[in-house]
């Protein structure tokens, strides 16, 4: 699976831009805030129909246009695949597959896999449990779909059981028929989401160990473990315990919302002893093991998008990934970088299909 060709329209700070792409590596180089990062995220919208960066579609459009378009034509085994988004201010996104509209935007996700690797990132390092539950669900959701289905069913009951406590705090009033009705959904669906992450973490924690082995040359110890309140007790125990505090709090403490990710590194927090560069490693082989596991479930690989990706990291590390590249272990890659004399001397090294285009103030020149 490959996008042949990319083609967009008030995209950001671009008005008009058309490539042709290379099936192997496509680098993009230019200055800051030239617009590179802009296109990934234009390719990142054909995949995964929003912005890897900011939720807000509207805040995509060029300034003083009325809407952006961005088309694409992939190919995926053997068929030609022509993918189309557009926003329009105040109007609700069009997403289309060879000109049919999507029912569901859902429907979309995992079609056409992709993983990006951004210095925005470092956000699952440092930011709070939410950032590492969204990469979780992210990847699962690639080849699950009814794994995101049952997320947003428990959010919604998450939702239901929180209003209805902050009711019966106002109120004075308790109806613990409605509050158990709300929990047996809650243990039902957050039962299943435990178990599928608790498998999914499983496998991916073993391709984890192997890539940053691999990039690090086994240069320090790190540890990717899940947490769960579940792993130790049932989901109705919890509640069943937790039940006071929640009316007090007026908001439901247990569950698999509390659910985090714990990084470390010679058993230390990654986030206060882990240096720049190797946090930034540990980023990869997260995300590598993403595109891996991505690559077995479907048994083809994902596009990879790599943004500022030899910033911080040591020659040791970059010969490590581009050792990657070279082996064939990735299909199509985008890569950005600000100088041109450092891809150019990291491609002359190994010998893959390489596309070079500029980028100088939204405009795109091979
Ligand atoms: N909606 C928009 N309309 C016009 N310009 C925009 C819009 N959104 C972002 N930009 C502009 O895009 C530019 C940033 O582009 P981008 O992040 O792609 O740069 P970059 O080439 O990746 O730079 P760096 O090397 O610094 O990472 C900024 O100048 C920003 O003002």
């Amino acid at each position: 699976m490959y996008l042949q060709q990319l083609s967009f329209l008030n995209f950001k700070n671009y008005s008009e831009a058309e490539l042709t792409l290379s099936q192997g590596v496509n680098a993009f180089v230019g200055n800051n805030g030239a617009g590179k990062t802009n296109l990934l995220d234009a390719v990142h919208y054909l995949s995964l129909c929003k912005s890897y960066f900011n939720p807000i579609d509207s805040q995509q459009i060029k300034q003083g246009a009325d809407f952006f378009m961005i088309n694409g034509v992939f190919e995926k085994n053997g068929n030609k695949e022509v993918v189309a988004c557009g926003v329009k201010r105040n109007q609700k996104k069009q997403f289309k597959r060879n000109k049919k509209d999507y029912q569901r935007l859902a429907d979309h996700i995992g079609f056409l896999p992709l993983v990006m690797i951004s210095p925005y990132d470092i956000s699952i390092i440092i930011e709070g449990s939410e950032e590492r539950r969204k990469f979780i669900d992210n990847v699962i959701s690639q080849t699950d779909h009814s794994y995101l289905d049952e997320l947003i069913g428990y959010n919604k009951v998450l939702a239901n059981r929180n209003a209805l406590l902050k009711q019966i705090a106002d109120t004075g009033r308790y109806d613990p028929e409605l509050l158990s009705i709300f929990d047996e959904q809650l243990v039902n669906s957050g039962t299943r989401i435990f178990e599928k992450r608790r498998a999914f973490m499983e496998g991916f924690t073993a391709i984890f160990n192997g890539h940053y082995r691999f990039i690090s040359e086994d240069a320090e110890q790190v540890e990717l473990k899940y947490e769960s309140q579940l792993i130790e007790n049932s989901l109705a125990q919890l509640l069943a315990k937790a039940l006071e505090r929640d009316r007090i709090l007026e908001r439901t403490t247990a569950g698999i919302h509390k659910d985090d990710l714990q990084f470390n590194i010679h058993g230390m927090p990654m986030k206060k002893f882990g240096s720049q560069g190797q946090q930034k490693s540990f980023l990869i082989a997260l995300k590598l093991a993403q595109y891996t596991f991505l690559t077995q479930k479907n048994g083809f690989k994902p596009l990879l998008l790599l943004d500022d990706i030899f910033d911080k990291l040591d020659d040791g590390r970059v010969t490590k990934l581009m050792q990657m590249v070279s082996n064939n272990d990735f299909g199509q890659v985008f890569i950005t970088d600000t100088s041109m004399a450092r891809v150019k001397g990291i491609f002359d090294q190994i010998n893959v299909d390489l596309k070079l285009f500029k980028v100088a103030e939204g405009s795109i020149d091979a």
